[in-house]
């Protein structure tokens, strides 16, 4: 990407000003984040907006940016400046991924195709969700229609059950992902107070599991669940059915039928009983590394044995990453985390970041202590929420731009140049 994209960027939007025109999505991001959640409903926003337990480690991702500082060169000409990295054999214009987050329809209807297409516009590689709202083969079309063969990674959560892991991976590689991102913090459900005040977790109420009902294999547990009849049957309550407002919304007639059968329950039963396997240990990912040729990523890595034990069993990158304190509070800081890691891994494998990536000087931050690449997550959604495909377009579009002028700032012309003689703490 060249080195004015920065430069470009200001001026379209100082020149929209001069015209009258605001910027679709607030710029900084805790003005985004507010006025995302005067657009969601309370429910949506506490479900995107939340953490785990008194939400100290989703404070600390953002504190531990605070701690850390710019020490800029000068006189280094920085005219033409490179953000590109290569990942996994392909040059990226961008250092940044749009990280997978789940139930993009709280945000906006179609979320997952429209922030993926917002992503593949820019040519930032869209990691889809497990949890997503949309079949993975959907949202693959619809940024082909955006951009042909756009990059999109999936992001897999190891069911309890290894043929539906083995069903998600051969959609995936027919869907043209280009690597499986395996998220391994999210083993057991944190315990999120917002969510739990409100009685509310989307998955329950048929959200968030377009990936497992459009699947054969999980298709068949369902049929074997509401075989079997039972509990399943007898729990459509007028609130059940209140709670699968959304779905029946959608498609009305199906669904109904569905519903009087039981089977939008058995599905989400199904779901909650299969979607994750916390017996799962290191030994099991030979499964994956046997069925997938894919690059294997592991997302939800802090300790430093862990990141060593990554090189030893073969993988293709770690990420570090808290899950944005969703998961388990009191954790390390993911920036606190990354040092070592880099260090652990010691350029074996790249490392990729995020939890608490706010805007393009955080990612330089990131970049600077060893990451190679940096994930974009709730920021997005709040853009998503205010704007659509076109709200997503511009905070990325304005993140890029703040790392190209910080980038140039400090004095470095190349993603690939900043290191951590570039920081002092606070
Ligand atoms: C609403 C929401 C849903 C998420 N869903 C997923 C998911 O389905 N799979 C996953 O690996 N990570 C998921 N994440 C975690 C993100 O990929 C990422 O690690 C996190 O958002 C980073 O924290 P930040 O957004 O505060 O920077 C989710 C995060 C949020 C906020
Ligand atoms: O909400 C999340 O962060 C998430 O990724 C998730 C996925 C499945 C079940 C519960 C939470």
């Amino acid at each position: 990407m060249s080195g004015s994209v920065g430069r470009e960027a200001q001026a379209e939007i100082y020149r929209a000003g001069v015209a009258g025109r605001r910027p679709r999505v607030p710029v900084g991001a805790a003005e985004l984040e507010r006025a995302a959640q005067r657009r969601m409903s309370r429910a949506a926003f506490a479900y995107v907006a939340g953490s785990a337990g008194l939400e100290r480690t989703a404070q600390a991702n953002l504190d531990a940016f605070r701690r850390r500082r710019i020490v800029p060169n000068v006189l280094r000409d920085v005219s033409a400046r490179d953000l590109s990295v290569e990942l996994f054999g392909v040059r990226r214009p961008t250092p940044l991924l749009l990280a997978p987050i789940g139930v993009l329809e709280l945000a906006r209807r179609g979320g997952d195709a429209l922030a993926a297409r917002a992503a593949a516009s820019l040519g930032v590689p869209a990691v889809l969700s497990t949890q997503a709202s949309q079949p993975m083969e959907e949202v693959a079309a619809a940024m082909d229609a955006a951009r042909p063969g756009a990059s999109r990674w999936f992001q897999l959560y190891w069911s309890s059950s290894r043929d539906l892991v083995e069903s998600l991976v051969g959609r995936a590689e027919r869907s043209g992902c280009e690597a499986i991102v395996v998220t391994l913090d999210t083993h057991v459900l944190g315990w999120r107070p917002r969510d739990l005040a409100l009685g509310y977790l989307p998955f329950s109420r048929g959200l968030g599991i377009a990936q497992y009902t459009s699947d054969p294999v999980f298709r068949e547990l369902v049929r074997e669940r509401a075989a079997r009849g039972g509990r399943t049957a007898t729990t459509v309550t007028p609130a059940a059915v209140a709670a699968f407002a959304s779905i029946l919304r959608h498609h009305p007639g199906r669904l109904r039928d569905n519903l009087r059968s039981g089977e939008p329950l058995a599905a989400v039963e199904t779901f909650l009983d299969v979607f994750a396997d916390p017996s799962l240990t290191w030994d099991d990912l030979a499964f994956l590394r046997e069925r997938t040729r894919l690059p294997i990523v592991l997302k939800g890595v802090l300790h430093p044995d862990d990141a060593r034990r990554a090189v030893d069993a073969g993988v293709d990158a770690v990420q570090v990453s808290n899950h944005g304190g969703r998961q388990l509070d009191g954790e390390i800081a993911a920036l606190d985390a990354l040092p070592a890691v880099v260090d652990a891994v010691d350029g074996r494998l790249p490392v990729l970041f995020d939890s608490g990536i706010r805007g393009g000087s955080d990612a330089l931050v990131a970049l600077a202590l060893g990451a190679r690449a940096v994930a974009i997550g709730r920021p997005y959604v709040y853009a998503l929420a205010l704007a659509g495909e076109e709200g997503v377009r511009e905070l990325l579009r304005n993140t890029i731009a703040e790392l190209d002028i910080t980038l140039g700032l400090a004095g470095a012309r190349s993603v690939g140049d900043v290191d951590a003689s570039l920081l002092a703490p606070a």
